[in-house]
């Protein structure tokens, strides 16, 4: 089946199921989009774009820039960052304590708020500018200057971290916290409250359907064993308490945001993004995680 026949029947049967979901709102810009957008891009592994819907509106990408900075420390990793933040599944909410105070401030995996405040504090390590090269990183691998920061998302952020400082200062105190928790948080908030289409992401997240290499930015963005690492880290962490389901019901590697956006890869054959902003209660959108689950099975493959 055509791609573009594919994604266009998907996006009419979920619009059709009215599902319904809420926005978020405990950072309140967020709870100031309109609920009803919906798009979805896929990209080929020749960069041809297939889209639907509100594909081309730039939306908050929350969370899944996790995935970017994760790439970005990688190499890292394997040396030393593995001592900082562990590879499993949380099984609990992306911004648990409890969890955190229980494992000793190692957080369970580098996508639950945690362990992307370490990566974001190794950032802070390596880079003279970490915000900076975050963008610069990001429009690299989409092949377009497409990254924009959200400046009221940021600040109304900014305004309602208390638990994400406390976070930070819970890993500083078990000496997993190397710079200012401010500097940090603040790189962390930034990188937040990245807007890209879904075409854009979906560009940026092609690397991983090929072995590592960016047709975008040109080169190996990671090894070809890294790259199947970070996929495996998105299928059983992407989704936080909801990675198993995810994995059940659409059977990709993939990373959630709470502005509504999804991120998804088939090794070997494309990269896709989906974005419709009303969550369900563990904070995935309703409609992304529906219409990648229609779009497996009616592609009959999935990673399995
Ligand atoms: N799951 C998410 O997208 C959470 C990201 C959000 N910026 C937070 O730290 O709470």
């Amino acid at each position: 089946m055509d791609y573009q026949e594919l994604i266009e029947e998907v996006y009419h049967e979920v619009n059709k199921l009215e599902l319904k979901g809420k926005v978020a709102d405990y950072i309140p810009e967020l709870a100031k989009v309109n609920p009803d957008q919906f798009g979805i891009a896929l990209v080929d592994l020749e960069g041809k774009v297939y889209g639907v819907g509100d594909y081309k509106t730039p939306f908050s990408i929350q969370s899944i820039s996790k995935v970017h900075t994760l790439t970005m420390v990688f190499h890292v990793f394997n040396s030393k960052l593995w001592t900082r933040v562990n590879v499993e599944p949380s099984g609990n909410p992306f911004n648990s304590i409890a969890q955190l105070e229980f494992e000793k401030g190692i957080p369970r995996n580098p996508f639950i708020n945690a362990g992307a405040l370490v990566i974001a504090d190794a950032l802070t390590s390596k880079f003279e500018d970490p915000k900076t090269q975050i963008i610069n990183f990001i429009n690299d691998i989409s092949g377009d200057k497409c990254v924009s920061i959200n400046e009221e998302v940021r600040i109304s952020e900014l305004k309602h971290s208390e638990r994400n400082i406390a976070m930070a200062y819970f890993l500083k105190a078990y000496d997993n916290f190397d710079n200012d928790v401010q500097e940090v948080l603040e790189t962390y908030v930034s990188q937040c409250a990245i807007e890209m289409s879904c075409v854009d992401l979906a560009k940026s997240f092609s690397f991983l359907a090929n072995d590592g290499y960016s047709i975008f930015a040109k080169r190996n963005i990671v090894t070809e064993s890294n790259a199947r690492r970070i996929n495996a880290l998105m299928l059983t962490c992407g989704f936080y308490d909801e990675s198993g389901e995810f994995a059940y019901r659409v059977g990709l590697p993939g990373k959630s945001g709470v502005g509504g956006g999804v991120g998804a890869v088939m090794p070997h054959k494309f990269s896709v993004a989906v974005w419709s902003p009303e969550l369900n209660e563990k904070g995935n959108s309703v409609k992304s995680i529906k219409a990648l689950e229609l779009l497996t099975d009616k592609l009959k493959f999935s990673l399995f």
